[in-house]
């Protein structure tokens, strides 16, 4: 597998404001944050900003009226979620994560990515994965080396490796991750994103050896995820995350560096007025999926409106605008992946209340035989998945692989 090696990369991303300080030191400020909630002053002296005053937030966690913030490692600290208990291990990988999207951030957003992002490299590996972009591989490197310095993570199985880079025989958790997806997007400033999902390590699996256990650690279904989510580089870059107690969404605050919570507790509306596709396919797909399609068009189908399409091409993208609102986002052709966008990302729409399939059943309870297993992917709200569903013949079969 073709690297580049961090060092050589031209953007100045300057080192984040916490990494000045110990782990230990941010460890134990981050785990030491009260489960009643976090108030503003103590956030004030943690960021050793008094002057920032946030613009309106989801509900404060202290429940009181005060315009109080919380960020995301406040809000894992405290819980992720209601009736959560989110353990020491846990929060610290996940401040880590962040750290890694933040740094890919701004690495999207630089005037020095035009040439990384334009140039191909081409994949020896003859495997069933497109050839990676060197942003692609300078994103992969950021969370190899952030789960690296967590000291939390057995394995990490990305898009861009052939297989999972085992990292610690004691780490808690195994991630997968596509690290920069839509990156095909790039040169046109269009939206991109991170997905990832968090798995316990498997410990009766620990007398393998090792190339056998990061495999099989990684190939866990997804009902077995501990965590997911996705960073959107948008014009905001958006950190949404499951626990397994809801999912919640964190706007990146770039005068703090922090995450903040933007949106507690999304929950997909049941039913949407938007569909989202590649309909250039039309004339690809399978009767059922036409007739959906030509259906919802027309306002002739169990939500008796005519829908609208909006297709982004990055998944990202159009699943953040479908968690927020309703209908359905889908790539109904064997394309996206199972184990690193598929299932996180199944995940936590059914965190948000909705539904996933690939067509014919629920994506959670699939078994991942390989790492880069395709499949079709249907996402959004509960009830216009399951309408969809009921088409029955909606996987697009015939798969010629189109240019753009
Ligand atoms: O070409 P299609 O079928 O519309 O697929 C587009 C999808 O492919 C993706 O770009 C991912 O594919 P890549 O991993 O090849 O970039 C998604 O972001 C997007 O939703």
């Amino acid at each position: 597998m073709q690297s580049l090696t961090l060092t050589r990369y031209p953007t100045p991303i300057s080192p984040p404001r916490l990494n000045l300080y110990p782990l230990r030191q941010i460890a134990a400020s981050v785990l030491s944050a009260p489960t009643a909630g976090i108030n503003r002053r103590d956030m004030a002296s943690r960021h050793q900003s008094t002057s920032f005053k946030p613009l309106a937030v989801g509900r404060n966690l202290t429940g009181d009226d005060d315009d109080g913030y919380c960020t995301l490692i406040d809000f894992a600290g405290s819980g992720g979620g209601e009736g959560k208990n989110v353990g020491e291990d846990l929060v610290v990988l996940l401040y880590h994560l962040q750290h890694a999207c933040k740094r890919i951030a701004s690495l999207v957003a630089s005037p020095f990515n035009s040439s990384l992002g334009k140039l191909s490299v081409n994949s020896s590996s003859g495997s069933d994965r497109d050839a990676p972009k060197p942003l692609d591989i300078v994103s992969n490197d950021i969370v190899l080396s952030s789960l690296r310095n967590s000291g939390k993570v057995a394995v990490m199985a990305s898009e861009e490796n052939d297989s999972p880079t085992w990292i610690k025989d004691d780490g808690p958790y195994v991630v997968v991750v596509d690290p920069l997806d839509g990156s095909r997007n790039i040169d046109a400033s269009i939206p991109t994103g991170t997905i990832f999902g968090i798995y316990n390590r498997l410990v009766e699996l620990d007398h393998l050896p090792v190339e056998e256990k990061a495999e099989l650690n990684s190939l866990q279904r997804g009902s077995r995820l501990v965590a997911s989510g996705y960073v959107l580089y948008s014009s905001a870059t958006i950190f949404c995350v499951t626990l397994g107690s809801g999912t919640h969404a964190f706007t990146l605050d770039h005068s703090t560096e922090e995450f903040v919570l933007t949106h507690q507790n999304i929950k997909i509306p049941t039913r949407g007025q938007i569909y989202s596709v590649n309909d250039a396919r039309y004339f690809d797909w399978p009767e059922g999926l036409r007739k959906y399609i030509d259906t919802v068009r027309q306002g002739k189908g169990q939500n008796p409106k005519k829908y609208s399409a909006r297709y982004i091409c990055s998944l990202v993208a159009d699943l953040h605008r479908t968690l927020l609102y309703g209908g359905v986002a889908m790539n109904p052709r064997d394309h996206l992946r199972l184990v690193y966008e598929g299932n996180p990302l199944a995940f936590l729409v059914e965190q948000a209340g909705g539904k996933s399939s690939d067509g014919k059943r629920g994506i959670l309870s699939i078994q991942p035989v390989k790492l880069h297993q395709r499949l079709p992917l249907f996402l959004g709200s509960l009830e216009d998945v399951a309408e969809l569903e009921s088409y029955g013949d909606v996987q697009q079969t015939v798969n010629p692989g189109y240019e753009v």
